[in-house]
């Protein structure tokens, strides 16, 4: 055996699958399953056969559409909770039961009403029936992590000469503390007899957020399997995450540890899971929140452009996500909108980098984030000073049940031209009036509006399109005023017509 390989198993369509809503019907379980075999986990836990139909059907099911990994199913220590569980096993190409039954004083006397001596022998029975139908069984103590030691020890000793061929030591309530839980794995690899005859597993809840660092203070004493889910979903406040434990191993290689996760599958199997489950991923989450590789303030945007590790302990390519983002806020600097700026393909000197600086800050503390489009128009009333066509005048009627009419004038070159139109809307007779006055055959090809605030006196935004002689051009325009945002917008592509800015169709 591979003293360094921990075993991965996945516990999503298991305990995950216990958290309300996030019940998934056979198909969509297949789904997880072979996203999760593909991802490399050693072990599906695929369900809790003797709790319904449905749960039966499903892990036969899995049994038959998974190939690689073992697929577990769940039992108390209970004999016909086992019967079903091996029938349920019947098609897995490696099938494993996992049995067990509560060893802490609250479970032993509140839950079972039972002692120390009977939950014992009931813990022996369960894995020596097991033992009839596979091989391969796991024995959990629950509430490990809230049971004694020695008496834990004794446990386990007793299921290991029974058959298990891995023990299971549960933080069923998340209340171990790392150097606590770490120990109580030394305890057992220390004082179990035969204790190499089986791996030991951990399963951490994450009642007081320590379910990752139990689980790698576990495996650091000892244990070799960790029972984990996708996004760490799980029961109450969840399970220790499979992409925290497993890019924790990969990050720390001093460890010398590994699994057989394909690391660069994590970010699309949290999405898979999180969409199915209808489980939102919190924008924080570890590895694979969305902002786990989103940098936000100009401090680290400029450390992280400088050198991407300095402020980044994994590339996030690693995990499947194409890159880290930068996002413009108004903590922003200068660093982080060049870099953007470029990303669109303007590179500007110093200069122009201040004073597009300056409008983008004055934008960026109404706004929570600056989205490209907003850059662009930022850039696009930079450049206004330059054009060549520019609206002077606009005046527009409309209104219910009449002809909504424009008067535009616009200054070319220094000449006044002036037009008036009806159109079906006041934007359709503006730009009919601009079109009356350039002479240009120019198609209007996508026009898009967007609120820049919230209220009503919000600056209204306007990306346009127009085609000219078989080129785009993009044109925006920003104004409190959405029909001369609207005309802006339009001016500003046709501006750009010649100037070799435009796409080709
Ligand atoms: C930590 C975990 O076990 S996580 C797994 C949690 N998953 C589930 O609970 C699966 C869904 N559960 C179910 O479908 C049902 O609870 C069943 C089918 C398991 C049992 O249903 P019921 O027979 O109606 O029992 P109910 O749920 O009311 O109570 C559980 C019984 O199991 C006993 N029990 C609980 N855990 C164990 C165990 N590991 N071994 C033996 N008995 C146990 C309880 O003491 C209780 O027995 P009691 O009725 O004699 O007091
Ligand atoms: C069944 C066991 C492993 C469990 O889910 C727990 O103890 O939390």
């Amino acid at each position: 055996m591979d003293d360094n390989r921990v075993y991965v198993f996945d516990t999503t369509l298991r305990d995950g699958e216990q958290v309300p809503g996030c019940q998934l019907n056979t198909i969509e379980k297949i789904e997880v399953a072979k996203a999760l075999e593909l991802l490399g986990v050693d072990v599906i836990e695929a369900g809790f056969p003797i709790s319904s139909p449905g749960d039966f059907h499903s892990v036969v099911e899995l049994s038959k559409a998974v190939t690689w990994p073992t697929i577990c199913a769940l039992t108390r220590a209970v004999e016909k909770d086992i019967d079903v569980a091996a029938d349920a096993l019947k098609y897995a190409k490696r099938g494993r039961i996992h049995t067990g039954i509560g060893t802490s004083p609250y479970h032993i006397k509140y839950k079972l009403n039972s002692n120390q001596d009977e939950i014992l022998e009931r813990a022996v029975a369960a894995v020596k029936y097991a033992k009839k139908y596979v091989e391969d069984v796991e024995f959990y103590a629950e509430d490990a992590g809230r049971t004694d030691n020695v008496y834990l020890a004794k446990v386990i000793e007793a299921v290991i000469k029974a058959g298990a061929t891995v023990v299971n030591i549960p933080d069923t309530t998340g209340y171990c503390l790392p150097n606590e839980f770490g120990e109580k794995i030394r305890f057992l690899k220390e004082n179990v007899k035969g204790i190499d005859k089986a791996i030991i597993s951990t399963h951490c809840h994450n009642d007081l957020g320590m379910a990752t660092a139990n689980t790698v203070s576990g495996i650091m004493n000892g244990a070799r399997q960790v029972e984990v889910t996708i996004n760490g979903i799980g029961e109450r406040a969840g399970n220790t995450s499979l992409e925290e434990v497993v890019m924790t191993l990969r990050s720390h290689k001093e460890l010398d540890l590994h699994t057989n996760i394909n690391t660069k599958n994590i970010y699309k199997t949290s999405r898979l899971v999180s969409s199915l489950m209808n489980m939102p991923v919190q924008p924080n989450k570890a590895i694979v929140g969305r902002n786990a590789f989103a940098h936000s303030s100009g401090i680290h945007q400029d450390g992280v452009l400088k050198h991407r590790e300095n402020y980044e302990i994994i590339d996030p390519a690693e995990v499947g996500i194409n890159e880290s983002s930068i996002l413009l806020t108004a903590r922003s600097g200068r660093a982080a909108l060049k870099h953007r700026l470029e990303v669109l393909g303007y590179k500007l000197d110093k200069e122009k980098v201040d004073e597009v600086y300056e409008d983008f800050l004055k934008l960026a503390d109404k706004k929570k984030q600056i989205k490209d489009d907003d850059l662009l128009v930022l850039l696009g009333e930079l450049g206004k000073g330059e054009r060549r066509i520019k609206l002077d005048f606009l005046q527009v009627v409309t209104g219910k049940n009449m002809v909504p009419m424009a008067t535009v004038k616009l200054d070319i070159a220094g000449e006044k031209f002036t037009a008036t139109e009806s159109g079906n809307g006041p934007v359709d007779a503006a730009i009919s009036a601009v079109k009356d006055i350039i002479h240009r055959k120019v198609i209007l090809e996508e026009f898009l509006i967007q609120a820049i605030t919230r209220g009503s006196d919000d600056i209204g935004k306007v990306h346009m399109q127009v085609e000219a002689d078989g080129v785009i051009y993009n044109g925006f325009g920003a104004h409190t005023d959405i029909v001369t945002a609207s005309v802006e917008a339009f001016i500003d592509a046709i501006n750009k017509i010649g100037n070799g800015s435009g796409n080709k169709i």
